[in-house]
């Protein structure tokens, strides 16, 4: 679903490079976290996959196409298959619950049936039932991120990324997101979370992608936030 080849990643040319040499695949319908210290290259590596940035050199595949040749008249459907969430849940501040996720459909073109039944399905999905007419300022911080996750889902994207989803949240507020993303997983959707949060990462026992100073230093399919002494690496077929 998504594959790294000896990408390197240099925002500038004097500097060091953000990511290096970093290899790696997640198969359709796994769960992952990417984690390491602030700086280590966690962003930069979802923003390769959302095409944000082009990677300096080696190549990312996403859905079995090569970002490097993807035209630009191609970019919109890769990002229509791709969920994206960020610590700071970025909503609509002056739109409703319903209507902040109403709106990605809307821009998408989706027809007005498909949006009048989508929207509530999704609220339902990540626990807003009732919610909808709500302002965002009317939500705790955990009911926020919500809404950004089901903005994020609502498209039926084949890849969610969340970045630092849990940042600003307190820790049972933070279990349950991670918990919501999960039944996302369940759902078939790819997962990649980065994140600071050592509780979650070793609670879910997950696969850990380890990054420091843009190397990838570790790929467990089933680990906890620390290192372990053996740093064992995962390959798998292609998708
Ligand atoms: N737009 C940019 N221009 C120049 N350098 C950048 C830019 N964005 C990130 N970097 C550098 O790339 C490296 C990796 O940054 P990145 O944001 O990917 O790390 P991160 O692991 O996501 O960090 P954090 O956990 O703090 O979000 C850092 O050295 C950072 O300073």
């Amino acid at each position: 679903m998504i594959r790294l080849d000896a990408v390197t990643m240099r925002y500038d040319e004097q500097g060091a490079p953000a990511l290096d040499d970093v290899t790696l695949q997640v198969e359709r319908g796994e769960f992952g976290f990417v984690v390491g210290a602030s700086g280590s290259g966690k962003s930069t590596l979802m923003r390769l996959v959302i095409h944000e940035k082009v990677a300096t050199s080696g190549s990312v595949l996403v859905a079995g196409q090569d970002l490097r040749a993807l035209p630009e008249r191609k970019v919109p459907a890769l990002r229509r298959g791709i969920g994206v969430v960020f610590q700071d849940f970025r909503l609509l501040e002056n739109k409703t619950v319903h209507q902040n996720v109403a709106f990605v459909l809307q821009v998408l073109g989706k027809r007005r049936h498909h949006i009048k039944q989508m929207v509530p399905e999704t609220l339902d999905l990540v626990g807003l039932d009732g919610k909808g007419d709500r302002m965002p300022h009317e939500l705790s911080g955990g009911e926020q991120q919500r809404v950004a996750i089901a903005r994020a889902v609502v498209k039926k994207p084949a890849i969610l990324l969340a970045d630092e989803p849990t940042g600003n949240l307190d820790p049972e507020t933070s279990a349950e997101i991670v918990r919501l993303l999960e039944r996302i997983n369940k759902t078939g959707t790819t997962v990649l979370v980065a994140t600071h949060d050592h509780s979650i990462v070793d609670r879910l026992q997950r696969r850990v992608i380890e990054l420091e100073n843009g190397k990838l230093v570790r790929d467990e399919a089933v680990g906890g936030y620390g290192a372990r002494t053996s740093r064992v690496t995962t390959t798998g077929g292609v998708d």
